[in-house]
């Protein structure tokens, strides 16, 4: 009735049973806490918590003079020195690290395996000092709660700042501020650093960058920089030097595709000039139109997607009239490669089968060409070095990748960034960029990509620069106010660092733009030497090359540069000048045409009216540093000027 009795034997490594002539030893490293002698009804018993199988190990033993204090002594001294070790690790990385998302969470699985073996029982021993403490930091870091965590991080940034002083007070031409300061400091693995214009998020992105490498030991080959278009990249280039890698979304396609394949890719020369792309085209709707059936598609083609009434496909294909609906089928056929790669083909198929069906015939003679000059175009750029990150046939050698201008980003950029990060489990993205400056919708980008950025990269610490630079508190709450009027912009908490000392606005009644800068320029060549940009919405608003270059020998004092609200991004001038800005056809803010298959490829547009166009004027407001000059025309002003709240 009674069983067996085992009989127990204690010893350095191991516990010991024996009953009935088996023998069954027990390595103290696989006990979860330290088993217990109880003397019950039925004599003694121990139990055995056993680490691997979760089951406790029940036995009877016989009489004998072992205690649980003799248990709990043999037991510590074997799991000790690992309790310490791990805590040591633990607390060296909370101190040398920024408390990443990652980092937590491993923190939190080791306290949370540690849990069972030291905090499940009490003590009947004298601890060593060091274990005690090991055992109290098990048990502080058990009850943190999210408060707990950001006074940690909180701390850890102070810290920093202090101790690298000196390298924020100089690493740029100016001191950085404190927000600065702490967005180069937080290291999590997926950062949003969001801010207005001229607030200095560029001299943040080369910063943080030298930071890593001065105070985290990350080699600077270990960090890719990503810019939107070749002139900022190029300029990144130079700001950070050789040893950084400053690239391009389709740079960086090119350097992996070559990496893979051993050799660089030829780009097609379709791309090379716009002529030879249109002469493609019109070539291959020569010979499918020979189909009457496709005839008529494109001629249906022509009306719905172009506006284009067609009689004669012949002669409108030789004629220069074509020349608009060419561009705009190469553009198609871009954002249908892209649509391809995104799956979503299908859903757009459902709605526009007729339009595809026009595009489907081009798209694969398109495909055929390069195939046979054995070249590529941008979207494979892309395409192929996602392809093959996901295929792992490329290994990333970034553990950090910055990306300047991220509003601007498209979805299958979105897609090679996630390919890029997917590679390792501690990969870093530091993200840049100001929803309030997304303006490249007609290009592919998708601002739901930085105003819901967790959605698509993950939960992220999300960080602000609260100060702008560039312009004064007035050019501030203008340009702040008119840009928000669209509820779905993410609201920022601005200020300026001066206050204007001249009207930051000057508003002037025009008949004719090009007359009234003559009249301005000269009052403003008084001020002595100052940059002058002239900014409008479409190059033909805009004075012509020669009428710039003789307005330029009149006013040598003043330096000119002309170009569009796009082209103005990241730039700025003493002084801006704003023309064309009159409502209309080809006036401002642009009337988008219905153009249903394109506009089917791009992302959603929300539902407030000229949403991309208000944020392209919010860019063009934002490039003067002392002066916005505004040209009202005395008819039909465009709308957004009477927003403004200037007086
Ligand atoms: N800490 C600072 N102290 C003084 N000036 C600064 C500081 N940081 C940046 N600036 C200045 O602010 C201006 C804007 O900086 P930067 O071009 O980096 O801004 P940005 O946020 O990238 O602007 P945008 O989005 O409009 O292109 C620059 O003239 C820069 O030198």
């Amino acid at each position: 009735m009674f069983g067996n009795y085992a009989k127990l034997t204690l010893q350095n490594e191991r516990l010991q049973l024996v009953t009935s002539g088996q023998s069954r030893a027990i390595l103290w490293r696989d006990i979860l806490y330290p088993p217990t002698i109880s003397d019950g009804l039925f004599g003694l018993s121990i139990k055995i918590p056993l680490s691997k199988s979760n089951e406790v190990l029940k036995v009877r033993i016989e009489r004998c003079g072992y205690t649980n204090e003799q248990c709990q002594a043999l037991w510590v001294a074997s799991h000790s020195k690992c309790l310490i070790h791990t805590i040591d690790k633990i607390e060296r990385l909370l101190k040398t690290q920024y408390l990443s998302s990652k980092n937590l969470e491993l923190v939190t699985e080791i306290i949370g395996s540690l849990v069972p073996h030291w905090l499940s029982w009490r003590p009947c021993i004298m601890l060593p000092e060091n274990l005690r403490q090991a055992i109290y930091t098990v048990t502080e870091f058990t009850q943190w709660q999210s408060d707990d965590i950001e006074a940690f991080r909180s701390a850890y940034i102070s810290f920093q700042a202090k101790q690298h002083k000196p390298f924020f007070d100089c690493i740029e031409s100016r001191p950085l501020t404190e927000a600065q300061r702490r967005a180069c400091i937080i290291q999590d693995n997926r950062q949003l650093l969001l801010a207005g214009a001229g607030t200095g998020k560029t001299s943040v992105m080369a910063a943080r960058a030298r930071f890593l490498v001065h105070s985290t030991g990350t080699k600077a080959e270990q960090i890719l920089l990503l810019a939107y278009g070749n002139e900022a990249a190029k300029e990144l280039k130079q700001r950070m030097g050789e040893e950084f890698n400053c690239f391009t979304f389709h740079a960086l396609g090119m350097h992996i595709i070559e990496a893979v394949e051993g050799q660089k890719p030829i780009l097609s020369a379709l791309l090379s000039e716009q002529v030879k792309m249109q002469a493609f085209m019109r070539d291959t709707l020569q010979v499918l139109c020979l189909q009457p059936s496709y005839q008529a598609l494109f001629i249906q083609f022509c009306q719905q997607e172009c506006h284009t009434h067609i009689t004669d496909v012949t002669a409108f294909l030789n004629g220069p009239s074509s020349k608009s609906v060419l561009q705009h089928i190469a553009t198609l056929i871009s954002h249908y490669k892209n649509a391809s790669l995104l799956k979503q083909l299908p859903t757009i198929e459902l709605e526009h089968t007729q339009l595809l069906e026009c595009l489907k015939p081009i798209v694969a003679e398109y495909q055929l060409y390069l195939k046979n000059e054995q070249a590529i175009d941008f979207e494979d750029m892309i395409g192929k070095a996602i392809d093959y990150l996901e295929r792992r046939k490329y290994f990333v050698p970034w553990h950090h990748v910055m990306v300047d201008e991220f509003q601007d980003l498209s979805p299958v950029r979105a897609k090679l960034l996630n390919a890029l990060l997917q590679q390792s489990k501690q990969s870093f993205l530091f993200a840049v960029g100001d929803d309030w400056q997304s303006i490249y919708r007609f290009s592919g980008a998708d601002v739901r990509l930085i105003t819901h950025f967790n959605e698509h990269f993950g939960e992220a610490t999300v960080t602000a620069l609260d100060k702008t630079f560039r312009y004064p508190q007035q050019i501030l709450d203008v340009s702040s106010q008119f840009v928000c009027a669209n509820p779905g912009q993410l609201v920022k908490q601005l200020s300026a660092s001066t206050q204007s000392v001249t009207p930051a606005f000057n508003k002037y009644s025009v008949d004719d733009d090009n007359e009234a800068l003559d009249t301005v320029l000269e009052k403003l060549a008084q001020y002595g030497e100052s940059s002058v940009l002239l900014l409008a919405r479409y190059h033909r608003m805009l004075p012509t090359k020669q009428r710039l270059e003789q307005l330029q020998r009149k006013y040598p004092y003043l330096e000119l540069k002309a170009m569009t609200f796009h082209a103005s991004k990241g730039k700025e001038a003493q002084f801006t000048i704003l023309m064309g800005l009159y409502e209309g056809k080809g006036g401002f803010p642009a009337h988008a045409r219905a153009q249903p298959l394109l506009n089917s490829m791009l992302s959603k547009e929300g539902t407030y009216p000229y949403a991309e166009e208000r944020r392209l004027f919010y860019v063009a407001l934002t490039r003067a540093k002392q002066q916005i000059i505004l040209f009202e025309p005395k008819t039909n002003p465009s709308p957004f000027l009477h927003e403004l709240n200037v007086n």
